[in-house]
């Protein structure tokens, strides 16, 4: 996942883009960037890193301008280490656009073959992001004649975009002398909202962002979300344009937003997250009130953090004690999305300690939003019996993970996913516990709607295989696999993050 920010203002831009990548850092460690504009000159800072080590004082200097846009990366595309793929992307003509990508493409072969055969467009990165811009400004410079931009050739090439781009994409984009325009893909499947705040002289800004969270922390206030399809244009005035861009949308929202990405304080097309796991927590219990074992446990624990919501609840309703047994060391980032098996491995006993004293001869239930890899659940199963645990039960708020995600998470081979090919007897034994729970695909999803009963449908591929998008066959998902497997030996440690982008190589006659 990747975190996305812009924003068109009277005052300068830079500080408020850099204290709402901060308030967005949970959805990518791996990179950030920001880039604003001063009249029609860009400027631009992007590098490997936490937000707080990219910026330096110097950088933050070099970022003058009124409007800009943001981004947090954690890669799906190319590589995590290769910075040329950190975000903000350039591409000088039509105008000079910037742009700025949550999500992943799942046809970016294709386009990156058609950009070179019939729109002479060179990629210069394996990510699908560079491949996006592309084809953004391919479409705006068909849309537009002249010199002069104007709202309706940029939603007319948001259209043919719509057109040609399938997958997943929430976007910013700053066009030089023109403004900032957002738009989101035909299903909605990663976040988008606005916000809106008043100045000092009365007047409205706006701002766009992946979660709501940097809205409010930044002063802003919800407007609504981007709805599918639709795209925002804002000008360089302040003046405010949307239009829906997309023949039929359908809002499918990704529920793994919900299960784990975005921050519990984020309300995400008019669902709380937090809520949304409160009941996630909530419906778990009453199917662990249906097994026997349940009578057996003596406390309740979270696998800190995005768990503590559903396992407090889950404690709750079934009368139990709910106690942190696990403390987390909170300078230590989010495991899952770092990059390399090993480093994942490792990073979960740096970041979670055990106090035996909540353990010594208990029956424990440990609670965690959801199982991928098993990482996190193996360590913490052992630990938990290191400390002294009697019996360590297991419960996951989401369903088991048996499909690879193609839309921006980096849930790649099925062999990598603990579920795959596995019953839950299985992965029971397979992460040590004593037994194990999951939570069910339409409790999980109920779990949302009881939140927002508008959201009828969700992207809820890597449990249910479902690919919203209809373009996602067995044969890609295979080659995926084959590209995954093909990559050097160990290459895991690096950053093979090329699984969600088949790479066919172009053909150049
Ligand atoms: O089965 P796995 O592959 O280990 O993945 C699942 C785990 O990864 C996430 O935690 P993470 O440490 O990333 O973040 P958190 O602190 O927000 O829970 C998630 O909350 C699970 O604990
Ligand atoms: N997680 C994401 O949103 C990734 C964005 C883009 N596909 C990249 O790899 O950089
Ligand atoms: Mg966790």
């Amino acid at each position: 996942m990747c975190g996305i920010l812009g924003a068109v203002s009277r005052s300068p831009v830079n500080q408020l883009l850099y204290d709402g990548l901060l308030l967005l850092q949970h959805r990518g460690q791996d990179a950030a960037g920001i880039a604003t504009a001063m009249g029609k000159t860009f400027n631009m800072h992007k590098a490997n890193g936490l937000v707080r080590d990219v910026f330096r004082t110097r950088n933050m200097r070099s970022l003058p301008g009124f409007s800009g846009i943001a981004h947090v990366r954690y890669p799906t595309a190319g590589s995590a280490s290769n910075s040329e793929e950190a975000q903000p992307f350039y591409v000088n003509a039509p105008f000079g656009i910037m742009l700025a990508h949550n999500g992943n493409l799942t046809n970016s072969e294709q386009l990156k073959d058609e950009m070179f055969r019939r729109d002479r467009r060179h990629i210069n990165t394996e990510s699908d992001s560079e491949v996006l811009l592309n084809v953004l400004a391919n479409e705006l410079q068909a849309a537009v004649s002249g010199v002069t931009l104007d709202p309706v050739s940029i939603f007319e090439a948001v259209r043919g975009l719509h057109r040609r781009v399938r997958g997943a994409y929430a976007c910013v984009a700053e066009i030089a002398g023109a403004g900032v325009l957002a738009f989101r893909d035909p299903w909605g499947i990663r976040p988008l909202c606005l916000g809106a705040t008043e100045n000092e002289k009365g007047d409205t800004e706006h701002m766009v962002a992946s979660e709501s969270v940097a809205l409010e922390g930044l002063g802003y206030r919800l407007v609504r979300d981007v709805a599918p399809g639709e795209a925002i244009f804002i000008d360089l005035e302040g003046t405010l344009f949307t239009e829906q861009c997309a023949e039929s949308p359908v809002l499918s929202p990704c529920v793994f937003e919900y299960v784990y990405f975005a921050r519990p304080d984020s309300m995400i097309d008019g669902a709380s997250v937090y809520d949304a796991r409160l009941r996630m927590g909530e419906y778990l219990a009453e199917s662990l009130k249906r097994e026997a074992w349940r009578g057996d446990i003596d406390v309740v624990m979270p696998i800190p953090d995005t768990s503590r919501p559903a396992a407090m609840q889950l404690a709750m309703k079934l009368g139990i004690q709910y106690r942190e047994g696990f403390i987390k060391n909170r300078y230590v980032g989010r495991t899952f999305i770092m990059p390399g098996q090993a480093v994942r491995k490792k990073t979960v006993r740096q970041k979670l300690n055990a106090m035996s004293v909540e353990f010594k001869g208990k029956n424990v239930l440990l609670v965690d939003d959801s199982i991928v890899r098993g990482t996190t659940s193996r360590e913490i199963v052992q630990m938990a019996r290191d400390s002294g645990a009697n019996k360590v039960y297991f419960a996951s708020a989401a369903p088991p993970v048996r499909f690879p995600n193609v839309y921006g998470i980096d849930m790649p081979t099925r062999g990598e996913l603990i579920a795959h090919g596995r019953s839950d007897d299985e992965i029971r034994i397979a992460i040590g516990a004593d037994a194990l729970i999951y939570q069910s695909i339409e409790d999980m999803k109920q779990s949302v709607r009881d939140v927002n009963p508008a959201l009828r449908d969700f992207d809820a591929s890597c449990f249910d295989g479902r690919y919203v998008t209809g373009d996602v066959t067995a044969a890609y998902l295979d080659e995926i696999e084959r590209q995954r497997l093909a990559e050097p030996a160990g290459g895991d440690e690096d950053t093979p993050r090329s699984q969600m982008n088949l790479q066919f190589s172009v053909a150049r006659d």
